[in-house]
């Protein structure tokens, strides 16, 4: 579904990233792990749009996708989550899945106060999409509050829900467990294993190796901005070199 092809990332002297090529299969949970510095942030901005790689590719479904802008992949299936929460904080959680619903619709948002029948037709239907993926994400209780009023758990799953309603293929994760307590990241790991449930492909860079090693079937492992592995959980925790890489960390 995704791949990742001879990425070379410099910023001025620094190499961040080193000939980096993987293959991230349709229908999985993958994790992208690697200890502090090893150019996962960096990989997943080359990935979903916000970065131009020195070098290499990007296919998706065989297309090149390396220089498209991150709207483009959306449209062309790819989404992302940010690691930090950017909502809009005055507008209500129902809102805030509405505006990116409205990118895609014929009205926007604050379209005019004189609404054609068709505009408050669509805005129904929007509406109750939205709603849909509340639903989905376990805060449609919330749907009514503003979001700048939402504890911080509940902020990462409202995030995920808006990127759900733009039905993609393939849903990138920047650190979704980063911030959450314990019993918030067992709610996300099954939210995850949802999202992949119905049929959505998720790739996620995580700290938490636990989470990591709990519901992902494929791991990818960066370090010092080159692959140093790639397989299944016990594959990689069996790894001499991977073991050697995060005890060099500690
Ligand atoms: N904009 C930039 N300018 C210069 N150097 C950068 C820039 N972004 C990243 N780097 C460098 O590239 C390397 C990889 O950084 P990156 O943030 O991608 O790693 P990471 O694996 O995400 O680390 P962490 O787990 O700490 O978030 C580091 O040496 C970092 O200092």
């Amino acid at each position: 579904m995704l791949e990742v092809r001879g990425i070379t990332q410099r910023f001025g002297g620094v190499t961040a990233l080193d000939d980096v090529s993987f293959t991230i299969q349709g229908g999985g949970i993958t994790g992208i792990i690697g200890p502090n510095g090893a150019g996962k942030t960096t990989l997943f901005n080359i990935v979903t749009g916000i970065y131009t790689p020195t070098a290499g590719t990007v296919l998706l479904d065989g297309r090149n996708v390396t220089r498209l802008a991150p709207e483009k992949l959306a449209t062309l299936g790819m989404v992302r989550t940010f690691q930090n929460i950017e909502l809009f904080g005055k507008m209500t959680v129902l809102e805030n899945v509405m505006v990116g619903l409205h990118t895609k619709g014929k009205s926007g948002i604050f379209a005019s106060a004189l609404r054609a029948p068709w505009q408050m037709a669509e805005e129904r239907r929007l509406r109750e999409r939205a709603l849909h993926w509340l639903e989905f994400t376990g805060i449609a209780d919330l749907a009514d509050v503003d979001a700048a009023n939402l504890p911080f758990g509940k902020g990462r799953l409202l995030e995920i829900a808006r990127s759900m309603a733009l039905e993609p293929k393939l849903i990138l994760m920047d650190e979704p467990a980063a911030g959450l307590n314990s019993r918030e990241t067992l709610e996300l790991a099954r939210l995850i294993q949802k999202i992949r449930e119905s049929g959505v492909t998720v790739a996620l860079v995580e700290h938490d190796m636990e989470l990591v090693m709990d519901i992902c079937e494929a791991i990818v492992v960066l370090n010092l901005g080159r692959t140093l592995a790639q397989g299944t959980p016990r594959e990689i925790q069996e790894n001499p070199d991977v073991i050697a890489a995060y005890l060099g960390e500690g």
